[in-house]
């Protein structure tokens, strides 16, 4: 499969707005250990990745007649690695169930960060969207024991920069992002990290611009537990 770059937010990535000149401010993501509990209303622990169901959102219907039991999730899911790098001081993710690749963030004051040059902080990153996918869930599952950042939000389209959540996984369970759970691609607490992905073929994706929409980057801890 082809691998295409996408950019689903649309901002212009040529011109991004500085932290240190002031153009944009950050919303720091409140960091939390991912546990049952803290992750009600947001998804679930994945333990097998070969076992795991991912959710399926049957087709919305508009009119009272109910859709025939069993039809209107038979698009399936499609699933393959999705591979997490750094690139200098940015990080990119490559989603090749879909043949998407995404620019997920920067190390750096974002307009001045480098593919040339060593992240110099890589204990938080900054990262400029975040999408759901209305058709259903999305699982993340690390293949070796990479540590890792989940930022996720409840669902509703009035979300904001402050709903972010960055749940820290410990690498040994992955996670089901439910259905309308905003997210980015997980952060691993590595230069690169290869997880397999499932989720639905349908892959309905709807954006949130943090700078275009609210002056801001939402900044991703990716150190250790701080709360
Ligand atoms: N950008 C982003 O979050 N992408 C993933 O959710 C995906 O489905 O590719």
């Amino acid at each position: 499969m082809t691998i295409a770059f996408s950019n689903f937010s649309g901002l212009d990535l040529a011109a991004l707005p500085s932290l240190a000149k002031g153009e944009a401010r950050t919303v720091r993501a409140r960091q939390v250990l991912a546990t049952d509990l803290s992750l009600v209303g947001y998804g679930h622990f994945v333990d097998d990745f070969a076992l795991a169901e991912t959710t399926i959102v049957p087709w919305p219907l508009k009119g009272s007649r109910p859709l025939v039991p069993g039809t209107g999730i038979e698009g399936g899911v499609v699933e393959d690695v999705f591979v997490m790098e750094r690139r200098g001081q940015t990080l990119h993710a490559v989603n090749h169930a879909v043949g998407r690749s995404y620019l997920t963030g920067w190390f750096e004051d974002p307009p001045r960060a480098s593919e040339a040059y060593a992240a110099r902080d890589v204990s938080r990153l900054y990262t400029h969207e975040a999408n759901y996918h209305p058709d259903g869930g999305q699982i993340f599952f690390p293949r070796t024991l990479t540590p890792f950042v989940a930022l996720l939000a409840k669902p509703g389209d009035d979300v904001t920069p402050e709903d972010f959540v960055a749940f820290l996984f410990d690498g040994t369970r992955g996670v089901h992002i439910d259905p309308g759970v905003w997210h980015q691609p997980v952060f691993p607490l590595a230069d690169r990290a290869i997880f397999d992905n499932r989720q639905g073929r349908v892959h309905a994706c709807v954006s949130v611009d943090f700078v275009r929409e609210f002056g801001a980057y939402v900044e991703v801890p990716l150190g250790g537990i701080r709360e």
